[in-house]
């Protein structure tokens, strides 16, 4: 084997992140073609459309966009997202089975836009960050659902 067979497969281990073989481009389509299926969904549809407006105008290309640096950062490529995925999810409503649904249609966009080895990390990540985002996504809905706490201005200002 000579190195004239070199591509992008074959780049040095420090170059050979999952971001270099998914590319730019790629992670780009992936990310607005899962998302207007996601805006296809019944489920899924109202909550994004609440929080980000109507597919693919409104609010989309910066939610896109900072998607894009969330997953450029997470599969090692060059990214300045500094956002906070936790939180966003605490006061959607969202629960096991809105991420159960975001999952698979994750898994058919990847099938879509990537090679077999690249979609199964991608799956596995995602996979993994569910544990983490759908606990604050329930927290913020057990916390909404505690009869404790008066959501009357009645108490406001109150010392
Ligand atoms: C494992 C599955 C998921 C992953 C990896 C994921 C990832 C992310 C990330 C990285 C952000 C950007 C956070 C930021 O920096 O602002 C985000 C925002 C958001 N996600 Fe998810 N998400 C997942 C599941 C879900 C589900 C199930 C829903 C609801 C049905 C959802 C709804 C949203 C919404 C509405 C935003 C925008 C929040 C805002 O900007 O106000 N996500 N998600």
């Amino acid at each position: 084997m000579t190195a004239s067979a070199s591509g992008p497969l074959l780049l040095g281990a420090q170059g050979d992140t999952l971001f270099s073989r998914i590319g730019e481009e790629r992670l780009r389509a992936l990310l607005w073609g899962f998302y207007a299926e996601v805006m296809k969904d019944e489920l899924l549809a109202p909550v994004f459309k609440q929080r980000v407006g109507p597919f693919p105008g409104a609010g989309w290309p910066v939610h896109i966009a900072r998607l894009e640096g969330f997953w450029r950062a997470v599969t090692g490529g060059p990214s300045a997202y500094r956002g906070q995925p936790g939180p966003a999810h605490s006061d959607l409503g969202a629960e096991s089975a809105h991420f159960d649904r975001w999952l698979a249609l994750w898994e058919t966009a990847l099938a879509q836009h990537l090679d077999p080895p690249e979609a199964q990390a991608m799956l596995v990540m995602a996979s993994r960050m569910r544990v983490s985002l759908q606990r604050f996504a329930l927290a913020g809905a057990y916390a909404k659902s505690a009869p404790a706490t008066p959501s009357e201005p009645s108490t406001q200002g109150a010392p």
